[in-house]
């Protein structure tokens, strides 16, 4: 009702990205209803419960709960907003800062801002273009019927009390280069720009999209000197979808239907789980001979490689940022997702102290499980002989870190 009616705008906007997320999960949000019944609740006592342990036991959905946080319905948000009348709308959403406007920031926060949910801060260094950029998409939203803000900055200050920070700053690959190439040059810059973001939000989460991804994230979870579920980076989403897609076209399937999983670093020696690749349930091996399966694993391997050569400068960003947003909306919605993320390793899968590809559960609170999953001492092998590789980069970094003093 409040969505569909007209008489108050601002009322209109705030609820219409809500009404959009209920209508979207409605099953769920049932079905979670439905669970909760008939299920003992300790709420602090019968004749004075505990306002909190009651408050908690009367909302047993957590998809509800996360979209009511998202759409600023909490509590106690609720209590902060009723005196302001005319506060602008804009303020009660998530907020989500993407540092770097280039290809894939750019097209990361214009994903972002579209889904209507988050208001967005573009951030660059050079002057002008995150302001021109997000001005640009802000008027697009008329069109697409998104209310969220977008703004864009040299500064930080704008971004201050961001939920999720995206860093996508630095130099990307030009043909002939690895992303090894950007190693040191990218190092300075996210080490620059994490220290700016964790002054301006200290209770956000990071997520690293730099190259090389799983040194820069170690860089970025070093710098930024947060727990590890608040700092993590995308790459295997990207290299998954990759796969996806490549057996899809092989088989003439949805790709909806392609089940699949990348492990290890973000370079050469990337691990896709043939062996727990599936096409509508069906596994892989099944249905491809061993030739085109490894074909398609290589393809997937130079991935980037291949868009860097056809684009002749710059490399891809529409997979990318659609990989990043995924990962941004499983942390605004509370979704639990499980995907490939590249998280600090505390001993899991036999890995200590590094930042790697692996299966992640994801949701509000960033990467809220590290899901082991058994392997052969082949897969194991090659996660080891990749996770070897983004230690040579730790390394190197180190010794730069340590020869500037
Ligand atoms: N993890 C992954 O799967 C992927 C990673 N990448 C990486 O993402 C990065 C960005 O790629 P593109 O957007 O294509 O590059 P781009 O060159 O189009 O954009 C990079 C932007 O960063 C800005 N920048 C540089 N230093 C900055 C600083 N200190 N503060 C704020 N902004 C700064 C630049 O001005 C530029 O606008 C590259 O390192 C690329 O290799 C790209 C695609 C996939
Ligand atoms: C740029 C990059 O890392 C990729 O396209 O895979």
């Amino acid at each position: 009702m409040l969505a569909k009616q007209t008489q108050d705008p601002e009322l209109q906007a705030r609820f219409s990205g809500v009404a959009r997320q209920l209508a979207d999960n409605e099953d769920k949000i049932v079905q979670e209803l439905i669970d909760a019944q008939g299920q003992p609740v300790d709420i602090g006592g019968y004749y004075h419960p505990n306002d909190e342990m009651a408050a908690k036991a009367m909302r047993p959905s957590a998809t509800l709960n996360a979209i009511r946080r998202v759409g600023g319905f909490s509590r106690p948000t609720l209590r902060r907003i009723r005196p302001y009348k005319h506060r602008s709308t804009h303020q009660m959403r998530s907020k989500v800062t993407v540092v770097g406007a280039g290809n894939v920031g750019a097209t990361t926060a214009q994903r972002i801002h579209q889904l209507g949910y988050a208001d967005v801060v573009l951030v660059d260094v050079v002057e002008d273009l995150p302001q021109g950029k997000s001005l640009d998409m802000l008027e697009s939203g008329p069109v697409l019927g998104t209310d969220a803000m977008i703004t864009g900055s040299n500064g930080y200050e704008a971004t201050a009390d961001s939920e999720v920070v995206v860093i996508t700053a630095g130099i990307a690959r030009r043909p002939g280069m690895s992303r090894d190439d950007l190693l040191l040059t990218n190092m300075r810059i996210t080490s620059a720009v994490t220290e700016e973001v964790v002054r301006y939000s200290p209770d956000c989460i990071i997520l690293a999209v730099t190259n090389p991804l799983d040194a820069m994230v170690q860089n970025v979870y070093e710098t930024a000197g947060f727990p590890r579920n608040r700092v993590f980076g995308m790459a295997g989403v990207l290299d998954t979808a990759r796969y996806r897609t490549f057996i899809a076209q092989e088989l003439d399937v949805s790709v909806e239907d392609v089940q699949a999983m990348v492990l290890g670093g973000h370079g050469d020696d990337m691990v896709p789980l043939v062996r727990y690749t599936t096409v509508g349930s069906i596994p892989v091996t099944e249905l491809l001979s061993k030739d085109r399966i490894d074909s398609i694993v290589q393809r997937t391997r130079d991935g980037g490689g291949e868009i860097v050569a056809l684009l002749k400068q710059g490399s891809a960003f529409y997979a990318p940022s659609a990989a990043i947003t995924q990962m941004v909306e499983a942390m605004l919605l509370d979704k639990k997702r499980i995907l490939p993320g590249c998280a600090y390793l505390e001993g899991e899968y036999g890995i200590n102290g590094l930042c790697v590809g692996v299966p992640v559960k994801i949701g509000a609170k960033g990467v809220e499980q590290i899901v082991e999953i058994s392997l052969t001492d082949e897969e194991q092998a090659a996660l080891q002989s990749s996770a070897a590789s983004v230690q040579e980069l730790v390394d190197v970094m180190s010794n730069a870190k340590a020869e500037a003093g």
